[in-house]
């Protein structure tokens, strides 16, 4: 019997190890796929290990389409990183199975994830149970509006660990501190630190992260994963300065 491990697995033993990784965030409605080639050789020649393809929406369909080129590009681990249940594509490596943890909107804390089943059920995707708690990054993000729920003021520190830490004891196997895809003001690393010291489980940063020196600092805080979507977007030479 051959073992492999699973995608979840390489994340915990690379806390363990105290080896920091890097998503990029591709979004299905922004990339232009004949782009993806040659934005991939830049992607290998960076510190990124991991792929996460998904948007608040994707109103092209162009999920499969965009994870299929991507694939054929790239050996890293490609997740899906959904904003509905109608994101999900087999030809991805794995889910976020996200439910969002900071809302009150039942449609966001179950509902996309039972409609979700379906096309689950006898899937070959690794699926990774993610509490996803948003936090209030300065402006108001599409996942805001798509979920018509509120982020959590940075200031109530104690809101944002409880609600982290009853993800975590609730069984999820991941926690998201999401500022919101480009956000003004990224998670504090203050809140980064104090969730980070107190949750067993690998932690996930993103939102508003555009520079080397905010990277590092989420990373120092104790951020496993930390997520960049925007600013490769806007600024492809970002991906030149995070060379390994
Ligand atoms: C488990 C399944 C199948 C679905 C879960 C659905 C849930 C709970 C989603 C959480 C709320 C949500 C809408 C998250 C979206 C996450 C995401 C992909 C954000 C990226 O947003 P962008 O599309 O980059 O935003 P902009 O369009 O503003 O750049
Ligand atoms: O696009 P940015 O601001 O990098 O955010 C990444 C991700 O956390 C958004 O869901
Ligand atoms: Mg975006």
């Amino acid at each position: 019997m051959i073992l492999l491990k699973t995608m979840y697995e390489d994340i915990i033993q690379a806390k363990k190890d105290s080896k920091k990784l890097l998503a990029v965030l591709i979004d299905p409605d922004k990339i232009d796929t004949s782009r993806i080639p040659e934005f991939f050789q830049k992607v290998h020649e960076s510190i990124i290990t991991h792929v996460f393809v998904g948007g608040s929406t994707d109103e092209g369909n162009q999920l499969e389409t965009v994870v299929k080129t991507i694939k054929q590009h790239t050996n890293l681990p490609v997740l899906i990183f959904p904003g509905s249940h109608e994101q999900i594509t087999e030809t991805a490596d794995g889910i976020l199975f996200l439910s969002l943890l900071s809302g009150r909107n039942p449609k966001y804390l179950i509902e996309q994830q039972i409609q979700s089943v379906s096309k689950l059920v006898n899937s070959s995707l690794e699926i990774i149970p993610t509490g996803y708690i948003l936090i209030d990054g300065g402006v108001e993000t599409a996942v805001q509006r798509v979920s018509e729920t509120q982020p959590i003021s940075q200031e109530d520190e104690t809101a944002i660990l409880h609600t982290a830490l009853a993800g975590q004891f609730s069984g999820k196997k991941l926690i998201y501190l999401e500022a919101g895809s480009g956000a003004k003001k990224m998670v504090k690393p203050e809140i980064i630190q104090k969730v980070a010291s107190q949750l067993q489980i690998p932690l996930i940063v993103g939102g508003g992260i555009r520079s080397k020196t905010q990277l590092n600092a989420a990373f120092s805080a104790g951020a496993d994963l930390v997520v960049i979507g925007t600013a490769f977007e806007e600024n492809e030479a970002f991906l030149e300065e995070l060379k390994k």
